[in-house]
């Protein structure tokens, strides 16, 4: 379903103005199109300009593809993937929702990304840069049998946006819509699978000095000691009130991605590294080296929403070429461009 472009006939001058307003593109217009993905699971492409294209499955609402305008891949998607429930697909950026990882008692990292959203075609207005001519918003609602499993109502609006130089923009807004006046609380995580050339030439800067959450070792927490974060065996930490934004330098690519988030404080790393590769069905056993998972996140404190109330999370992601020297360069400078 791609949005009509804006069409010129010449309406008499008496009905100009009406047929004017029907026909130009709106703001909020989205322009995508609905085609079939893998397993015939519905995705959404969106097309920006200069090349620049992204995908997102209904299923999981999950974003699966973002390309820069040499059409290379910057999200890693496991060659094993599976797309089709339960499982969710492994890469991309699956939501986590209302659970992140084991912080509670439902499956991990919760099940909105494992239902098929729903395309929400009459969004309430979310204030939008005129400039962002491609995006979708998706919605998803709690069936008869999520609401067994988590007795709350809720509206999870995500909107997904491909700005003019490329950057690709994530909105979620949920709302608490239970009519017995009770609060929900929840985790939250943007599960964000980078495409990289090789982990051992990966550094990722504004998260040195941060206090962690290890759940390699039973979720104690540490603080970061040193500079940017480099890797050299499997890594699973959950940074605390991390800064907005965050780098990640890929020195073979000479590629930076500049992660902005808003309303997330916390950022969860994670590559599973050989063993845990192996163990992964739907991951191949060679593919941590090429995948690192950065999430901007609200983990250490849960979010809560009374009835009524509704929060808003947003990611911005940007990729851009890195002239960056190594330990020479204050990293704020570097975000800064
Ligand atoms: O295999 P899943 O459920 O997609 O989770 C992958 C990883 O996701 C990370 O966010 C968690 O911190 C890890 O502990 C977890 O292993």
């Amino acid at each position: 379903m791609a949005a009509p472009p804006p069409s010129s006939p010449s309406p008499p001058p008496a009905a100009a103005a009406a047929a004017t307003q029907q026909t130009q593109p709106h703001p909020q217009t989205p322009f995508y199109e609905l085609v079939k993905g893998n397993s015939g699971i519905e995705k959404v492409l969106l097309r920006g300009t200069r090349g620049f294209s992204a995908e997102v499955y209904l299923y999981g609402a999950q974003v699966t593809s973002w390309k820069n305008d040499h059409a290379e891949e910057l999200l890693f998607v496991s060659s094993k993937a599976i797309f089709k429930p339960p499982k969710a697909i492994r890469g991309g950026i699956p939501i986590c929702f209302p659970q992140f990882g084991t912080h509670g008692n439902l499956e991990q990292h919760g099940f909105a990304r494992n239902r098929l959203w729903t395309i929400d075609d009459n969004p309430p207005p979310l204030p939008v840069n005129p400039a962002i001519k491609s995006f979708v918003d998706l919605i998803l609602r709690p069936s008869d049998e999520d609401l067994k499993i988590w007795p709350h109502s809720f509206e999870f609006r995500l909107r997904v946006a491909l700005g003019p130089n490329g950057d690709l923009s994530l909105t979620s807004r949920i709302r608490n819509t239970n009519t017995d006046g009770r609060s929900f609380s929840y985790t939250f995580a943007y599960h964000t699978y980078f495409s990289v050339s090789d982990i051992s030439e990966v550094r990722v800067e504004g998260l040195e000095t941060m206090d962690y959450l290890d759940n390699l070792k039973g979720k104690e927490r540490f603080t970061e000691q040193g500079d940017a974060i480099v890797f050299e065996s499997e890594i699973d930490k959950v940074y605390l009130a991390a800064p907005s934004k965050i780098a990640i330098i890929d020195h073979e690519k000479k590629r930076t991605f500049v992660l902005t988030k808003e309303g997330l404080p916390d950022a969860v790393v994670w590559n599973p590294w050989d063993k845990k590769a192996k163990a992964m069905q739907d991951f191949g056993d060679g593919e941590y080296k090429h995948m690192l998972c950065v999430e901007p996140a609200a983990v250490e404190k849960p979010i809560t929403l009374k009835p009524g109330e509704e929060w808003k999370g947003r990611l911005a992601l940007s990729a851009v070429p890195s002239s960056y020297c190594s330990g020479q360069l204050d990293p704020l400078k570097v975000l800064q461009g």
